[in-house]
């Protein structure tokens, strides 16, 4: 089991972090004293250490303190962030970064040994056992290492290995898209409430329909349109509501909304970016 008696420590304790680490948690591999974070905002680490049982402390101390070190500031903080943890990096470790368009180069360029780095993407439904992310390794790592790191991800939901020139696509994929299905959802229920229906039925009808609709297409490995087809009655309500679907270039704008996000990913790097 990868993750036995691995201390594992988060630096950042925001949004992402949380989702992980409510993720490890529900899943039982790890004990909440086996589990250490740091934030900035004090407040923060309070407010972690009530929730979940865990430890915090400074950057440099959960540093030193674990086995697996999860970088999840926002790519503005983690130039100063690696500064201040490398002294206590060591090869020993593996560091696990979830910055967006941070890359394993970037980070392994702040250490003065080989440390082995695991670029990942994941996503907030990490939270309630779904998430969905994916992995790159770094030059430094070993299989160990990507084991540990996929440990970590599959006990909050599915994750792939993919090569890191992939990681702005899945950046602007999965990474960013729980975002673009609570727009679509939030559409659906108003559509309904337009309708007359109550916003609370509309919210169970709409989020248990996405539900069912991904089991469909993970469970079943059909095609999208062969399911959607199953869906279709000739003459039917569906047509009607997909020709309006097309009428709006629904699948147009979707493709344009991974393409924008994934542009973003590739413009995060300290240097890189058009705007801060
Ligand atoms: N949210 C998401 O869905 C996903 C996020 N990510 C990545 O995860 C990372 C975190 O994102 P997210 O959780 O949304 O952002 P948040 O702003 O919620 O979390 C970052 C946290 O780190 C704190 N922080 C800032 N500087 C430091 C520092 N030097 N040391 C310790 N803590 C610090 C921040 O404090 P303060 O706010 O006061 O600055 C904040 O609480 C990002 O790099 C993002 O790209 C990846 C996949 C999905
Ligand atoms: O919006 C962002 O930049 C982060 C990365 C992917 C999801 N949230």
């Amino acid at each position: 089991m990868p993750l036995r008696d691995q201390k594992i420590g988060f630096l950042g304790g925001g949004a992402m972090a949380e989702a992980l680490i409510a993720g490890l948690l529900r899943s039982g591999l790890v004990e909440p004293a086996s589990v250490y974070a740091s934030d900035i905002s004090a407040a923060r680490q309070e407010y972690l250490e009530q929730k979940f049982g865990i430890k915090t402390a400074d950057n440099s101390s959960v540093v030193s303190a674990a086995d697996i070190v999860v970088l999840a500031v926002k790519p503005q903080a983690i130039s100063g962030l690696l500064e201040e943890i490398a002294p206590a990096a060591r090869p020993e470790l593996t560091v696990v970064s979830v910055v967006a368009g941070i890359s394993t180069d970037f980070i392994e360029g702040f250490f003065k040994t080989p440390v082995p780095v695991v670029r990942v993407m994941p996503n907030t439904p990490c939270l309630v056992g779904e998430g969905a992310s994916a992995l790159s390794p770094g030059k430094f790592c070993s299989q160990p290492n990507m084991d540990k790191a996929l440990a970590i991800l599959k006990a909050s939901g599915q994750a792939v290995v993919v090569d890191e020139s992939m990681m702005d696509c899945v950046t602007g994929l999965s990474g960013s898209a729980p975002a673009y299905m609570y727009l679509i959802m939030e559409g659906f229920i108003d559509g309904a409430v337009r309708l007359g229906l109550s916003r609370d039925v509309a919210r169970v009808l709409t989020a248990q329909t996405m539900l069912g609709s991904a089991k469909m297409v993970l469970e079943t490995g059909e095609h999208p349109a062969k399911l959607k087809d199953m869906v279709t009655t000739p003459g039917g309500t569906t047509i009607a509501g997909l020709y309006a679907l097309e009428e709006g270039a629904l699948r147009s704008v979707l493709m344009k909304a991974v393409a924008e996000a994934a542009l973003r990913s590739s413009q995060l790097a300290p240097g890189k970016n058009s705007k801060t």
